[in-house]
């Protein structure tokens, strides 16, 4: 991380404590105004899991307001390979742009706006790394349409498997270690992740 990078980093921290204080004060605000980020802890693992690859195609499932997008930018940078992130909101990602220009790294981002269930299937590249981090309900049909596109030894990461948790987490997880060629466990970092790899064969 350079300095630029860890700045822009400590103001989406500065929201995200905010937004969870104002979650315990029982305010709420609608989706399209929360970040709902990962947090940095799970933000750092992501790095570190991405950096591990040469040149990946990285997929970012939910840009929100582009907190996680920064972190993936971060090991896109450094291993020569580059970020497309999908969001379905118009205005996150105008913020999302912004922020990683600040932060220097948006040569290394393609943003997608739209239904990202509909968008995976129109992906022509072999995918390297998945973060999937939109609407739960959505984790299962995400996987389906991903398969195809994944390249061996693709890394999966899931978020929210603990907190919220809940119905749709459990399906995803049942439905991504069920999987041929896909091994998977549940990591306890952050909000609770699922972590697979696609190892076909
Ligand atoms: C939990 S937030 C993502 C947080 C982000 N990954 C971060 O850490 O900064 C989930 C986002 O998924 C988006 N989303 C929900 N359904 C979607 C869909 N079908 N396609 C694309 N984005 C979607 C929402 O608009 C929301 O901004």
């Amino acid at each position: 991380m350079d300095d630029k990078l860890n700045a822009v980093l400590d103001l989406y921290y500065e929201r995200i404590l905010k937004e969870r204080q104002e979650h315990a004060d029982g305010i709420s605000r609608p989706a399209s105004e929360r970040f709902m980020a990962v947090g940095p802890q799970t933000g750092q693992l992501i790095n570190i899991l991405a950096r591990n690859l040469k040149a990946p195609t990285i997929l970012e499932l939910g840009t929100s307001f582009g907190y996680s997008t920064l972190w993936l930018a971060e090991a896109a940078r450094r291993t020569g390979g580059r970020v497309i992130t999908m969001e379905l909101e118009r205005e996150k990602v105008a913020f999302a742009r912004d922020m990683a220009a600040r932060a220097g790294v948006e040569e290394h981002i393609e943003y997608r706006i739209g239904d990202a269930v509909e968008m995976i299937s129109e992906l022509k590249d072999g995918i390297d790394f998945v973060l999937l981090d939109l609407w739960k309900n959505l984790y299962v049909p995400c996987l389906e349409a991903l398969i195809p596109h994944l390249r061996s030894g693709a890394v999966l990461v899931a978020d929210n498997m603990v907190i919220p948790g809940g119905e749709d987490a459990r399906r995803y997880q049942e439905f991504v270690r069920s999987q041929p060629g896909i091994l998977s466990v549940p990591l306890s970092v952050g909000t609770g992740l699922e972590v697979s790899r696609f190892l076909p064969g």
